[in-house]
């Protein structure tokens, strides 16, 4: 059994696979890593190898703690991937984004693929139909957009999302809601459209921790997957266990 372990700059997300099939998932903050882990290990002692892909600093007791327990694979460059990664700084390129990558190589190989993960950031990552990583985007996520307009003014309140919003606010409260759902949803369709005008034949996948909100809203022809950068991370394990 693997363990893959994503930290992202939000919450960890661990899951067990056996083989390519998830076990389970468990979705929490940096600081409850010790406790789920034990937690996690006495539910599953046949785990024998894990990996670890982190965007954010400071993880190196969780490092030591997987590597005291299993097999651990850290994603750094150095491992071997199943595509041509053409970032032009790959020293600086989310691991993240690295398995999101794996993942569409895995799962959609020869299409060009449009990979959409809405967490703390919205990442979108393009491979194309021979396996080529070209990049993509980076740009500030949902929650980020209502924290942001409420740090950075005097008088706008703290929002969350809201199942209901309309086109038009008529409150200072309905106008952001409508300014930050709205702005998303239409530069994740807008993201597309482009995409789909250069490139034919084009998959793509939404995932991240707003992908159920995001899904409902957006138009069509999207799959939605949760699981996809887990899946990822276990698939490059896997291909790293053979090389
Ligand atoms: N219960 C929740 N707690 C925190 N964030 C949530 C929750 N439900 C949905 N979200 C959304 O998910 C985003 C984080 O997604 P996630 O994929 O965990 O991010 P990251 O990989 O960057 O840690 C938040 O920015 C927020 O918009
Ligand atoms: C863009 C990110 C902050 C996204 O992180 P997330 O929202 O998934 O927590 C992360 O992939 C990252 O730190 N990237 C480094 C810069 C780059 O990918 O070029």
């Amino acid at each position: 059994m693997n363990l893959i372990v994503d930290i992202g700059n939000t919450s960890v997300k661990m899951a067990v696979f056996q083989g390519n099939s998830l076990q389970e998932k468990w979705v929490f903050p940096l600081s409850d890593f010790f406790k789920i882990f034990q937690e996690i290990l006495n539910q599953y002692p046949e785990i024998g190898a894990s990996i670890l892909s982190s965007v954010v600093n400071s993880v190196s007791e969780e490092k030591k703690l997987l590597q005291k327990h299993t097999k651990l694979v850290e994603l750094t460059p150095i491992l071997s991937f199943p595509f041509k990664n053409k970032y032009a700084t790959p020293s600086s390129l989310g691991k993240d984004r690295i398995a999101l990558v794996a993942a569409a190589t895995a799962q959609f190989p020869t299409k060009n693929t449009l990979v959409i993960d809405a967490g703390t950031c919205v990442t979108y990552d393009f491979k194309n139909a021979k396996e080529e990583y070209l990049g993509g985007a980076i740009s500030p996520g949902l929650e980020m957009r209502f924290k942001a307009l409420h740090k950075f003014t005097a008088k706008l309140p703290l929002l969350k999302p809201e199942g209901k919003f309309e086109l038009t606010g008529n409150s200072t409260e309905t106008s952001i809601v409508s300014g930050v759902i709205n702005g998303l949803l239409l530069e994740i369709d807008g993201t597309i459209a482009a995409y789909a005008t250069e490139y034919e034949d084009l998959t793509i996948i939404l995932t991240g921790g707003d992908t159920q909100f995001l899904s409902m809203r957006l138009k069509n022809g999207i799959f939605a997957n949760s699981n996809f950068l887990l899946e990822g991370l276990n698939y490059i394990l896997e291909f790293n266990k053979t090389q």
